[in-house]
């Protein structure tokens, strides 16, 4: 382990000496300084573990000096600890002290063991701070697994996006991992202490979206038999993800930019308005340039909540990681309920040719589904099948003769196919076993809308 490094910032040269004797005795590496107005360059290029600040610099007796340098050392070195020292012990000056950041706050004349334990308390607590810092880090971001090119570069810009405050707009088809990522762009970020809230703009009726976002006051509507908190009270501090943002009525579009732009909301019913400070991270599956091409989502709110974009890519651009998600998604259900499950490798190989439309959360259901349902301990692609198969038409009984013309059938089997491929063409026409180039005519030919 290196030893500590402190820094002594003093004007009195025989309390630096004696300081420095106590602490090399502990094995510690120390400065001593008796300028203030050296200190922060000082600082920069030595850098400390811990700095012990006289409060009480120069002729001057009533604290302010050393509150300033206190000031200009925090704003510069925020993770350094700094504990307080001075020989005129007033509550209020600790008070201040702790206010503007400090760690600790000690007197002279100092007891030698109090002092030497309560910097080595003070470096020890820093030192799991940081490395808690590193796990968050380490598991949000090790939560998103794969090792192909695309998720290595998003973890990267991950890292890149999180500690700025900016929207961030992450794009993907379903099951792709979007909250997953919203998640880790928040844990790596200053606002992590704070909530993580999540809303499914999807869900949430036209209706209800100023309720459900900015909360109501009791009898605000018929239903409103008391107060509720909206979603952005709820994030206060923190991430607010707006997921399926490209679900978003056009009414309720024009309400949440004016939010976005002011940082002021209103609950519904309420006379007050209420100051925001969250993050705001949205998602969709939805191509939203397109939306605001058809105008069906407002320009001003796509820029605003699109600062930062990640795209996640589909499980099928990125097959060399299957293995790695069936093994981890074993390893999960192993470890939770005590099992001892293993894929063969020929299955590993299958799964890994197989087309999830859903994406990840497909491939998560079929290997929960797999495991659930058998009694093995090794899983073969006999195992598997059974749960991947698609289950493309099996909703549609088969109609009596006169029940149905060709045309409606037709009809029924393509929207059926584009809802399972979510409009992916390519895979809807290899499903009906027909080209793409025919898939579009009949598309055309009976005018079915559908979701690309
Ligand atoms: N890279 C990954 N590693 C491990 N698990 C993943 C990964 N990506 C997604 N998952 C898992 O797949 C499931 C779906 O992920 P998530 O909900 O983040 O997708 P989404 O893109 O937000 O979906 P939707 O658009 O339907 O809301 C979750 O259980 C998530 O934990």
């Amino acid at each position: 382990m290196q030893p500590y490094k402190v820094l002594i910032l003093d004007d009195d040269e025989t309390v630096c000496q004696s300081l420095r004797y106590l602490f090399v005795k502990q094995g510690w590496e120390v400065q001593a300084l008796t300028n203030p107005l050296n200190a922060v360059p000082f600082i920069e290029n030595n850098p400390a573990d811990l700095i012990l600040l006289d409060l009480n610099f120069r002729v001057g007796t009533d604290g302010k000096e050393g509150l300033t340098l206190l000031q200009q050392i925090k704003d510069y070195f925020p993770a350094v600890p700094v504990i307080l020292f001075t020989a005129w012990g007033s509550m209020q000056l600790a008070i201040d002290g702790m206010k503007l950041g400090a760690a600790d706050f000690l007197t002279k004349p100092w007891n030698n063991e109090h002092l030497v334990a309560a910097v080595r308390t003070q470096i020890q607590l820093t030192d799991k701070n940081e490395k808690n810092h590193r796990l968050t880090t380490h598991s949000s971001l090790d939560a998103i697994i794969g090792t192909s090119e695309s998720i290595q570069t998003i973890k990267e810009w991950i890292v890149k996006v999180a500690p700025t405050d900016a929207t961030v707009l992450i794009t993907g088809e379903s099951g792709t991992g979007k909250e997953l990522v919203a998640k880790a762009v928040h844990d790596l970020s200053a606002r992590k202490d704070h909530s993580f809230v999540s809303v499914n703009l999807g869900a949430v009726p036209e209706g209800l979206f100023e309720s459900e976002l900015f909360g109501h006051k009791k009898g605000a509507f018929t239903s409103a038999a008391s107060d509720r908190d909206g979603r952005f009270k709820l994030a206060e501090k923190g991430t607010l993800f707006l997921d399926e943002i490209g679900d978003l009525a056009l009414s309720s579009q024009v309400k949440l930019l004016r939010v976005l732009q002011e940082k002021v909301y209103e609950p519904l019913g309420g006379s007050k308005p209420f100051k925001t400070d969250v993050r705001i991270i949205s998602a969709t599956h939805k191509d939203l340039a397109d939306m605001v091409v058809r105008a069906t989502f407002r320009e001003d709110l796509f820029y605003r909540i699109n600062l930062l974009h990640i795209h996640l890519p589909s499980l099928s651009e990125r097959q060399t990681d299957i293995p790695l998600l069936v093994n981890h998604f074993i390893d999960q259900i192993n470890d939770s309920g005590n099992k001892r499950v293993k894929v063969e490798d020929h299955a590993l190989e299958w799964l890994s040719k197989q087309r999830y439309p859903g994406n990840i959360r497909q491939l998560k259901n079929c290997v929960e589904r797999t495991v659930l349902l058998s009694s093995k301990d090794k899983l073969g692609i006999k195992d598997f099948k059974p749960h991947l198969e698609a289950k493309l038409f099996n909703s549609a009984k088969f109609p009596k003769v006169g029940e149905v013309t060709l045309d409606e059938m037709e009809i029924k089997l393509i929207t059926n196919a584009l809802e399972f491929y979510s409009g992916n063409i390519t895979d809807a026409s290899r499903a009906l076993g027909i080209t793409r180039s025919s898939l579009y005519r009949r598309i055309d030919k009976y005018n079915i809308k559908y979701d690309a």
